[in-house]
């Protein structure tokens, strides 16, 4: 195999926003650390997507998840990076053709956390009717189901933009992924939410990076970097999504935990506007969840009944 250079690096593809460019720095982290090679024998490149630049609409009014990764995907398919970098929450369930997705990183953090200036420790603490801000209609949908008196608002941008919201009372509290923050260095920034009482996005927490299918070269400097536990425990949650045909505009929660050989996937689907929700949880076999992801989706599915993602644009 030709080995990666400082005159001929590696490229990898990433988001220019601060959480996507420590996620590019940790794969090249690891990439060095599993081949012996020099910084210098990888280089990162910063990619500014639709996503990024669209700051001023809810993005699921323009387009959704793809938003974040058509340009990235377009420079892997023309051979301007080698591999790209990415919040696997954030990717579509397929990949277009010619592009795979199948090296996880060792997960990170899987919970939510609630961030407020104030004492609260949790939702159940704010005050009758209080204001939370989040763009996620997921946190949106479960926080309806479990405070109906709360008021949600939008609520994008990056972590300090949302902390600056807070400041200036647009909101009482917010939610952040506890992975990014901790990627970022400030993990005391939002008190972890048990799973058990918010159940997080699938594949939340999970790097994943995305090469040509026919890039044998890609493929083994990659191998070594893949987490097994997390791979399986994506296969579980990512076929329950796909099952439900998960698009930006229905809430859906999903979490697979691996103990021993015994994979557990939890999932939930909301209503929007939080009048309905409908969870439920498989157990198997470390190597079933692709099948434990289907069953637990179409179990879901018939206990809401039709009509119930009828909303979907
Ligand atoms: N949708 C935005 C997004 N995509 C990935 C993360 C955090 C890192 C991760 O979950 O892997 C976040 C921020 C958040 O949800 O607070």
């Amino acid at each position: 195999m030709d080995m990666p250079s400082p005159d001929a690096p590696f490229r990898i593809g990433t988001r220019s926003s601060v959480l996507a460019m420590a996620q590019a720095r940790e794969t090249r982290e690891r990439l060095m650390a599993a081949h012996g090679l020099p910084e210098a024998a990888f280089e990162l490149i910063p990619i500014s997507t639709a996503g990024d630049r669209i700051q001023d609409r809810a993005l699921r009014e323009v387009g959704g998840k793809g938003l974040f990764t058509k340009e990235i995907e377009e420079a892997i398919l023309l051979g301007r990076i080698d591999i790209a970098v990415h919040s696997t929450k954030d990717m579509p369930n397929e990949q277009p053709a010619g592009l795979v997705l199948d090296c996880f990183l060792p997960r990170e953090d899987v919970r939510d956390g609630f961030v407020t200036l104030g004492e609260e420790g949790g939702l159940a603490d704010l005050p009758e009717g209080a204001v939370v801000g989040t763009s996620s209609l997921r946190r949106r949908a479960q926080v309806i189901v479990r405070r109906p008196d709360l008021r949600v608002v939008e609520f994008r941008g990056n972590v300090q933009t949302r902390l600056r919201k807070l400041e200036d009372g647009v909101a009482a509290a917010t939610f952040l992924a506890m992975a990014g923050l901790r990627r970022l260095g400030h993990p005391e920034t939002a008190r972890p939410i048990d799973p058990g009482d918010m159940l997080p996005a699938v594949a939340q927490g999970a790097i994943g990076i995305e090469r040509r299918e026919d890039d044998a070269r890609a493929r083994a400097l990659l191998a070594p970097l893949h987490d097994r536990a997390t791979g399986l425990r994506l296969a579980a949650e990512r076929a329950f999504l796909a099952r439900l045909d998960g698009s930006c505009e229905t809430p859906i929660a999903g979490l697979a935990d691996l103990s021993g050989d015994r994979l557990r996937l939890r999932g939930e689907i909301l209503a929007p506007d939080g009048t309905a929700h409908h969870a439920g949880e498989e157990e198997g076999a470390a190597g079933d969840g692709p099948e434990m992801g289907v069953a637990l989706a179409e179990r879901l599915l018939s206990a809401a009944g039709p009509g119930f993602f009828d909303w979907r644009g």
